[in-house]
């Protein structure tokens, strides 16, 4: 089958305001915290793309209602029990989903499920959850013993467990949180460095049990708790696309609107300062527990820096869109902590060098280390390797002197009409 592509034209200075799609990661926990409550209850504005319609489906496939109502989605949850699936559940894409509803289906008692997805979400590491679930009581198994999908579960009694995360990641903390509502005793998680916090915060929104002390989070067993509406901010990690764009192109301003301005995700906007970006950002709004507000970006000329490596897990998701500002930058970047970017969607650090390098930038790549020498990319063709974020980062690299994109359609894993919202902008009013 031939191939997609897409030529993009050098862009002209973007200019304009823009809403971004709803947050991926509170819609995939929304949709599944709404599933278990008791009642209905409407998602508004969530993010409707590749990865959380999986949720969706995966959901209705456990017993739950859910109907889209223009552009929110009302559920009907059952209640903390979930009906067995009567098939295989397919995750898509979407990391997120496989490792979270593992947590909830461990504490199925009965329940049996069996989990799969895409080629590249079975070649991704399950055992971080697989393991810590087991210690709880958790009856699971797939391939390789359990590290890689497909699994299959049998929901079981759980007993609670206090468990030190081995590698940052808020998707092992969320299944453990979450397989905590189902659990005997005490669930406690402790987070050596903080990752995002929408479950907790989401917890918190719904009455769920939560004590948080420093750098542990405590849980436990639930009882029945009424459905609830949510407001979803929009996506901070689609939004750094365009703020970078407007930063490398020329002439640009675009505010981005409504957008979740949640710590434990902004990263990015603390490197690109450092880096001589002119931004500005404020919090105009505590919706349902997510902070909310705007981020202005205007053209500045960037310099390299080396990047701290403990802001890496608060910006997980942009270090594809940082490499693309590294490459326009004067003088050398350097990122560190990159090992968790191996294990995403595509293997990140090849994915960035390989593009990096299809676009005439000189970079190294070390086992977690990128150093990239900026200066301007050349006209190319980039190739997303089967990972909306590597699709997206490098559209906008190319941006400002025109580029042939490879299977854009990726970008629909997470922002359906991206390609159309960047071309809005570019040379706009
Ligand atoms: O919890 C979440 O919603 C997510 C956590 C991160 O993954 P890890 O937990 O593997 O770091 C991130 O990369 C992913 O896009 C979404
Ligand atoms: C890593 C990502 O998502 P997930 O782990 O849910 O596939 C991402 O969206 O960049």
């Amino acid at each position: 089958m031939d191939r997609t592509h897409l030529d993009l034209a050098p862009c002209g200075p973007l200019r304009g305001v823009l809403r971004v799609p709803g947050d991926k990661s509170v819609t995939h926990r929304g949709l599944m915290l709404l599933a278990l409550a008791e009642g209905e209850g409407r998602l508004f504005y969530p993010l409707k793309a590749g990865d959380t319609l999986s949720t969706a489906w995966v959901l209705r496939a456990l017993g739950a209602g859910i109907e889209e109502e223009g552009p929110h989605f009302r559920v009907r949850g059952q209640g903390l029990r979930l009906k067995e699936p009567e098939d295989v559940l397919d995750c898509g894409n979407a990391g997120t989903l496989m490792r979270l509803i593992l947590g909830i289906l461990a504490g199925q008692e009965g329940v049996f499920a069996v989990l799969t997805g895409d080629s590249s979400l079975r070649r991704r590491p399950m055992g971080r959850v697989v393991e810590p679930l087991r210690a709880m009581g958790a009856q699971v198994d797939g391939r390789e013993g359990g590290k890689r999908a497909p699994l299959g579960v049998r929901g079981a009694p759980l007993r609670g467990i206090r468990y030190t995360l081995p590698v940052p990641s808020a998707q092992v903390k969320s299944a453990l949180l979450l397989a905590g509502l189902f659990a005997e005793g005490v669930t406690e998680v402790e987070e050596p460095v903080p990752t995002r916090d929408h479950t907790e915060r989401l917890f918190r929104h719904f009455g769920l049990p939560l004590r948080v002390e420093g750098n542990r989070i405590r849980t436990e067993k639930a009882s029945p708790f009424p459905a609830k509406d949510l407001l979803v901010p929009g996506d901070f990690s689609s939004a750094a696309f365009f703020l970078v764009a407007a930063l490398i192109v020329p002439g640009s301003e675009v505010v981005v609107e409504g957008v979740g301005l949640n710590p434990t995700r902004t990263g990015l906007l603390q490197v690109l300062l450092a880096m001589g970006a002119d931004l500005e950002w404020r919090v105009l709004e505590g919706e349902d527990g997510e902070p909310v507000g705007y981020v202005r970006a205007r053209y500045s000329p960037l310099k390299g820096v080396s990047v701290d490596p403990g802001l890496i897990p608060l910006m997980v998701d942009e270090v594809p869109i940082l490499a693309a500002a590294a490459a326009w930058a004067e003088g050398e970047t350097f990122i560190p902590n990159l090992s968790e970017l191996r294990v995403k969607e595509s293997d990140r650090v090849r994915a960035i060098a390989h593009n990096l390098r299809a676009l005439g930038v000189e970079v190294e790549e070390g086992p977690d280390w990128l150093r990239i020498r900026g200066g301007g990319v050349r006209r190319g063709e980039v190739e997303p390797f089967h990972d909306h974020r590597i699709a997206m980062a490098f559209a906008v690299a190319g941006l400002p002197v025109g580029v042939r994109v490879h299977e854009p359609e990726w970008a629909e894993i997470s922002y359906p009409g991206f390609f159309r919202d960047l071309l809005g902008l570019c040379g706009g009013s």
